[in-house]
């Protein structure tokens, strides 16, 4: 028989990013609706193990889905890694009278997630992330958001390295994945994207589509670096200077790509994702992370997800070294 699920326990976990919000009023919101209660942790598993929470209630969740950030914070919490602060985190859930646990985040959370399962807890994870790097899932919250804020402070940009004629290096962020940079790099008509995925040859990569782009008539280059390349975007720059003597100027992009109002494709992949995790806890499901498949919301278990690996698309990388007139 089915074990009843009560009372859920929500938390967002590791780097927020726009939709989480939204994620997380679909999780109560459903809940409700299927007649089971919902306590929002706050802080992640730093609030879990320092029962750090709040009653959620249909109401306290109005007018949620269009705002940036997490109402519940956002943490990363060592203390959780070890054995003891896992037990602390499973002793407030039972203090709560949590039977279910949903957590929005990334792979970093969804490995503690399956530490709970393993004690014994229900458990769903959410990919909330604008790194978009998890595996199973072809799409993670806030990454549209981040690739449009990253793309609107680059118009802008552009603007200025047009009037002084000089070489633009933006990082933008993505942990160790180039996804971001790559997706950004293609729709901003960069000069040239460096990503971690693939080792960078300086001269084919970097400085040729620089001198094709002068030898067209350019007279401003903009490249785009993800952070997780050796070095990041300051090491790029002064390649370039010294390769070209073209005025360089570094942008790392930074937080500002973490915040802002979730586009319409957060706010809607966010809300069934939430649909979906509070779906499968009421089936009597565990240990599992909802993902998107093409068109389709499917669930993975979070073992097996932690497992699958994601590589850059590479039709995009192909249609970015096209445009870029890379061979
Ligand atoms: N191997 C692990 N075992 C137990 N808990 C973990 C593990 N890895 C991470 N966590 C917990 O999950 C939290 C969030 O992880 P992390 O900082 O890697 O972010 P994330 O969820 O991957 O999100 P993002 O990468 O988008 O910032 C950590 O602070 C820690 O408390
Ligand atoms: O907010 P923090 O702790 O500086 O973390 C930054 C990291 O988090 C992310 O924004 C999301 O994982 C990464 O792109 C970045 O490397
Ligand atoms: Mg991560």
């Amino acid at each position: 028989m089915e074990k009843a699920v009560r009372r859920i326990g929500v938390f967002t976990s590791g780097g927020d990013a726009p939709g989480m919000n939204a994620a997380i009023r679909a999780v109560v919101r459903t809940s409700l609706h299927m007649g089971i209660e919902c306590v929002g942790i706050r802080r992640g598993y730093h609030g879990l193990i320092n029962g750090d929470f709040t009653k959620l209630t249909f109401e306290s969740v109005s007018d949620l889905s269009r705002r940036g950030g997490t109402m519940l914070y956002s943490a990363r919490s060592e203390e959780f890694k070890t054995p003891a602060g896992q037990e602390r985190a499973v002793a407030t859930c039972k203090m709560l009278g949590l039977d279910a646990l949903v957590g929005i985040g990334g792979d970093g959370t969804f490995s503690g997630l399956l530490c709970l399962a393993k004690r014994g807890l229900s458990v769903v994870g959410i990919p909330g992330t604008i790194d978009n790097d998890i595996a199973c899932s072809s799409y993670t919250i806030g990454y549209d958001t981040a690739c449009n804020t990253a793309l609107e402070s680059i118009d802008k940009l552009r603007d200025t390295m047009q009037s002084h004629e000089r070489c633009s290096v933006v990082e933008v962020m993505g942990h160790r994945a180039g996804h971001l940079a790559l997706t950004v790099g293609v729709a901003c008509g960069a000069t040239a994207v460096i990503v971690p995925e693939h080792p960078v040859d300086y001269e084919a990569d970097l400085l040729e589509p620089i001198r094709r782009a002068r030898l067209a008539g350019r007279t401003h280059f903009m490249i785009i670096v993800a952070e997780g390349v050796e070095g990041g975007a300051y090491s790029i720059g002064k390649v370039i200077e010294e390769a070209t003597a073209l005025d360089t100027r570094v942008t790392v992009l930074g937080h500002i790509q973490r915040g802002g109002s979730p586009s319409s494709r957060d706010r809607i992949t966010a809300t069934y994702m939430g649909y979906e995790a509070v779906r499968l806890l009421a089936e009597g499901k565990t240990c599992r992370v909802v993902a998107l498949q093409g068109e389709n919301y499917v669930d993975y278990d979070i073992t097996e997800a932690l497992q699958m690996t994601k590589s850059l698309d590479q039709h995009t990388y192909e249609v970015m070294r096209a445009l870029t007139g890379v061979h």
